[in-house]
């Protein structure tokens, strides 16, 4: 069957439908990863999203369920230049059409990747509309794409409950906007007992249950639309609670302490980005998946200096506050998919909780 994708510039791709049969309007991004379709598919922050693939042949090793990030998969359309019928590899259970069918994600096949990422790369991030009707109304289709806006998708993505991961270390409060199940495995393998908040918890109720840390994960959407949580998180700042914070969690603590908060024109979304350690001059090779990054010049130096940048834009990556023992990181430590280099932030997150009981 065939499908269409027409962006909000007006440019119309042809291609196959894959996955589920399903119109949709949404914010169509790039990722450059070669491999991790499924961890990709899997991160809640892609919600409210659809996502192109960079890499031309998608889905050869085909779905291996442990392998995800959370317990389903979040981007309201897949785009690939290829899709894979066969899965070749011993761990995969099905192929990644039947995950797309199973978890209801409409997708198109057989377009030029290439070119629309050119596109998307020049004009900026924008809007798409996905359907397989050869006659759609493309006067409507457009004015749905201007309408169209990433809304309330941390609350969507977020844990309703509060939950507990038992350990035998440090007690670690997380607040959950759309955690990526690596995260909690890296704190896990470091003996850290978790307890999983829901994004509107209260900050006197997690402190009362006195953590010798806190995290913040990443998440879906616009940072700035998040206001209560921000507001809960200046209270986390205030106290002498370490903190780490990834992604997201790094862009709530800068628009809570006074900092800004900006749409990049394409963001990152990829397994190679390279950011510089301010503190010890080292490049390191990241994964990131980030649409919006801090402004350092809106926050007060007094407050927070800059500890990581981005080495191909300049960009905002990693900030440390001053005066206080919280670090936050814009790219991946947990990297799943991606390289480690940067997973000795979490062992220094375990320092800064020893420091603090010191
Ligand atoms: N992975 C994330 O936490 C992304 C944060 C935010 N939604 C952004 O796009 O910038």
């Amino acid at each position: 069957m065939k499908a269409y994708l027409l962006l909000e510039d007006g440019t119309l791709f042809t291609g196959r439908s894959i996955g589920a049969v399903k119109e949709v309007v949404s914010e169509i991004v790039f990722n450059t990863s070669m491999t991790g379709y499924l961890e990709v598919l899997t991160d809640p922050s892609y919600a409210g999203q659809a996502v192109v693939m960079t890499y031309p042949l998608i889905g050869n090793y085909g779905i291996c369920r442990e392998d995800m990030e959370s317990g389903r998969a979040w981007p309201d359309a897949f785009i690939v230049r290829e899709l894979a019928e066969l899965a070749s590899n011993f761990r995969s259970r099905e192929t990644l059409q039947q995950f797309l069918l199973e978890e209801d994600v409409p997708g198109i096949e057989g377009i030029d990747t290439r070119a629309l990422t050119k596109i998307l790369r020049e004009r900026g991030t924008m809007n798409g509309f996905l359907t397989t009707n050869p006659d759609f109304d493309r006067e409507e289709a457009m004015r749905r794409m201007k309408a169209y806006q990433v809304l309330g998708a941390v609350a969507r993505v977020s844990c309703k409950e509060k939950y507990v991961i038992p350990g035998k270390g440090k007690k670690v409060s997380i607040i959950d906007c759309g955690i990526k199940r690596n995260m909690l495995r890296e704190l896990s393998k470091r003996g850290l007992e978790l307890t999983v908040w829901p994004q509107d918890a209260r900050a006197e109720d997690i402190l009362a249950e006195k953590p010798d840390g806190i995290f913040l994960t990443n998440g879906p959407g616009d940072p700035a639309e998040n206001v209560g949580l921000i507001r809960e998180i200046k209270k986390l700042y205030d106290s002498e609670v370490p903190i780490f914070a990834i992604c997201l969690g790094h862009q709530l603590m800068a628009l809570a302490t006074g900092g800004k908060t900006y749409k990049m024109k394409y963001g990152h979304r990829g397994g190679n980005h390279p950011v510089r350690d301010l503190e010890s001059g080292r490049a390191y090779i990241s994964a990131q998946n980030h649409g919006y990054a801090v402004d350092d010049k809106s926050l007060d130096p007094k407050v927070a200096e800059t500890r990581f940048v981005n080495v191909n834009d300049g960009t905002n990556e990693g900030l440390a506050y001053c005066g206080k023992n919280i670090l936050t990181v814009q790219f991946h430590p947990e990297a799943c998919p991606g390289p480690h280099d940067t997973s000795y932030l979490f062992d220094h997150f375990l320092d800064m909780m020893e420091v603090q009981h010191a």
